[in-house]
């Protein structure tokens, strides 16, 4: 049977865009890109995009200036922004987002999908909204047209708003990308699921000086005894929240193990084994990185509020929310929008749950 091709609408440009463009526009669907910051300028047209690593070659793919021209045409929307640029993206898209159409949240924080799915619906868009708790690909963009693909991950989790399009939903992202879907309860277990806060937000403070130098740190190596110490803490209140929720959730540790093929136990042996095996990525060196401006807002901060829904306490995760406050560089808060934006701060337990349950 012939494999179905797509129109992908693909927003953010960078590591995990541009590997997502070059991974599928080679599986021969049509492929357009948006940075995901609007501007005046023309669309840039057709650019020769170049992947390294797990998938060598190149490809042709349109880039496009604003949301309109890269939603409007597509079967399929991929968002691929850092959360904290969701909602602008979101909202920049709405206008022109149509009924049917899937978009896929990857990766999705902070409810992201929910707030997609119930803001078009207020418009009368009915749209299959696919979340990933993480992302299919690894990778960082090298330069504007290059992208290096780290790994692929064997198997990833996704959820799906309305939960009854879950086959339709899985149908793409097979189509796409072959990779092993593991099907979660629903949004909120997809958000519970991105681990990449616990381990980054204590991987940047506590190495904060190597990147206000621009060191060069791999930063898996990095990943010390005591780092993993608080990482581990920090995990353990995720966890906690989780099963506040109803569900026994994968450590940190078991989805690094299961994510690049990691034998060792314990998170300072998985961190050892990750450098030897990889040594990279290399950690952030801007201070703007999204280890902080990212994962502490629409990470630590986003489980804080699920905590005072839940009334789980989370000790360990205010106190780096606080310390990465005294961090953060100029124009950046570590206000989550979409925690106003899905209106958390008067929602109940059972009202989030029947929300993210919609079928
Ligand atoms: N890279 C990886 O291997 C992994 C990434 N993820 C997640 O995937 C998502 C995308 O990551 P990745 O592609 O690596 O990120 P990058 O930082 O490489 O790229 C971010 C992209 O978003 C655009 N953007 C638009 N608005 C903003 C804004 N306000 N702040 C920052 N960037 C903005 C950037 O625009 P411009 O082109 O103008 O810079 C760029 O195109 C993130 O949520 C990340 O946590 C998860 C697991 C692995
Ligand atoms: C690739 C990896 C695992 C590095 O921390 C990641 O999650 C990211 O870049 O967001």
């Amino acid at each position: 049977m012939e494999m179905k091709l797509y129109k992908v609408g693909i927003v953010g440009a960078g590591g995990i865009g541009l590997a997502y463009a070059a991974w599928i526009a080679n599986r021969g669907h049509a492929v357009t890109i948006w940075n995901g910051r609007s501007s005046d300028e023309p669309s840039l047209g057709r650019i020769k995009l170049q992947a390294t690593g797990v998938f060598e070659g190149s490809v042709d793919i349109d880039r496009v200036t604003n949301a309109r021209d890269v939603v409007s045409e597509a079967d399929v929307v991929i968002i691929c922004l850092p959360v904290n640029a969701h909602r602008y993206a979101i909202d920049a898209a709405l206008p022109s987002l149509k009924s049917g159409q899937t978009v896929i949240v990857s990766s999705m924080g902070s409810l992201s999908a929910l707030y997609l799915r119930e803001r078009a619906r207020d418009l009368d868009v009915d749209l299959v909204v696919a979340s990933f708790g993480t992302t299919a690909l690894t990778a960082r963009r090298v330069l504007k047209d290059k992208v290096n693909i780290m790994v692929r991950r064997p198997s990833l989790g996704v959820s799906c708003l309305p939960a009854s399009k879950i086959e339709d939903a899985l149908c793409v992202c097979n189509t796409l990308f072959s990779s092993n879907f593991v099907v979660d309860e629903n949004p909120l277990m997809s958000t519970l699921n991105n681990t990449n806060a616990v381990f980054h937000a204590p991987l940047a403070i506590l190495n904060w000086t190597r990147i206000e130098r621009k060191e060069s740190w791999p930063q898996y190596h990095y990943m010390t005894s005591y780092v993993s110490k608080v990482i581990g803490q920090l995990d353990a209140e995720r966890l906690s929240l989780a099963s506040a929720f109803g569900w026994q959730l994968k450590t940190l540790g078991q989805k690094l193990q299961q994510s690049f093929g990691i034998r060792s136990e314990g998170l300072k042996e998985i961190a050892e084994e990750l450098h030897q095996k990889r040594g990279g990525p290399p950690g952030p060196i801007e201070v703007d990185t999204r280890y902080i401006c990212e994962d502490v807002p629409y990470g630590l901060e986003f489980t804080l509020a699920l905590g005072r829904i839940a009334n789980v306490s989370m000790p360990v995760t205010r106190s780096i929310v606080e310390v990465s406050g005294l961090l953060l560089p100029d124009g950046f808060s570590n206000e989550n929008d979409l925690i106003e934006g899905l209106k958390l701060e008067s929602e109940s337990m059972e009202g989030l749950l029947a929300r993210v349950a919609v079928a």
